[in-house]
């Protein structure tokens, strides 16, 4: 099931499975392709709803722009068909579920693994910025888990709801970074800001600017409000990293490559990421 071939994919193409999270991406089943037998998620968005919401050319880069990313941390998009009322996405099936789940179970994470999923995020958004291309909404439910654990960037595209780069209102403002929330303009740095913010909920359960009200979020976002609470015990190298990946100053904010070098994740990453 791989997009160089161009072959046009009809829904006879494919056994129909369980429904995958309802609800949350628009309409995903798992689904078997009958010739490979090979094991994917199909999305079904309504033509309907995409002309509703002006997003048919959106559809189109996305769709463009994913099927030229092949990276081991960034769930693939094979290939895509349409029938007369519907838009199909052939995606690739993480079989380990939602990591949002995951980190509700375990409350938070233990620093190898914290570290571990860091540094994977870190190397697809190298990959992804080497590429020219941003705003993997990297937020935890954007993450999906593979069959060896591994993360995957899922990019939920569930979007058809909330258009633009679903972070306006039905999005959490929590992982916006003050650029973003103050509307100037943004580059690949965002990300690194996003990664900040994943690593710490990762460690500590919670985003750090969480608040009860938006407006109290934005402000602590604006002012980067960052506290580490006492529980759960948290290195200082992993404090450290944080504080040098949530700076207000875009550019002053921890670059990628020095990310991978930084100690908390040298001594804490498996080497696979
Ligand atoms: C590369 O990925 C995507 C690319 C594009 C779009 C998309 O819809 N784009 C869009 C739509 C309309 C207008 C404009 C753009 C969505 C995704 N990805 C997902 O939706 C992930 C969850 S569905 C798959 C999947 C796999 N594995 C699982 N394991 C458990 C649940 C589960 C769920």
């Amino acid at each position: 099931v791989s997009a160089g071939d161009q072959k046009r994919w009809t829904l006879n193409d494919f056994d129909i499975g369980k429904p995958l999270g309802r609800g949350k991406f628009g309409h995903v089943y798992l689904a078997r392709e009958k010739i490979s037998n090979h094991i994917v998620a199909l999305k079904v968005l309504f033509k309907s709803q995409l002309q509703q919401s002006q997003v048919e050319h959106q559809l189109r880069r996305e769709v463009e722009i994913q099927s030229h990313l092949r990276h081991p941390h960034i769930l693939r998009l094979y290939g895509y068909f349409y029938d007369q009322k519907r838009v199909y996405l052939i995606l690739e099936y993480a079989p380990k579920g939602e990591l949002y789940k995951e980190l509700q179970k375990c409350k938070h994470f233990s620093e190898r693994r914290a570290a571990t999923y860091v540094a994977s995020l870190a190397r697809a958004l190298i990959y992804c910025h080497g590429k020219h291309v941003i705003h993997r909404d990297i937020k935890p439910e954007n993450l999906l888990i593979g069959a060896q654990g591994e993360l995957k960037i899922a990019d939920f595209g569930w979007s058809v709801h909330t258009f633009n780069r679903r972070r306006t209102m039905c999005g959490t403002l929590d992982y916006l970074p003050p650029e973003m929330v103050e509307s100037t303009e943004h580059d690949a740095s965002v990300d690194i800001w996003s990664l900040g913010i994943l690593c710490y909920e990762f460690l500590y359960g919670v985003p750090p600017f969480e608040a009860k009200e938006h407006s109290d979020t934005y402000r602590r976002i604006v002012q980067v409000d960052l506290k580490f609470p006492p529980k759960p015990i948290v290195s200082s190298a992993a404090k450290d990293l944080i504080s040098q990946m949530l700076v207000k100053d875009s550019t002053q904010r921890l670059p990628l490559h020095k990310l991978l070098e930084h100690p908390w994740i040298v001594q804490n990453a498996e080497p696979s990421g």
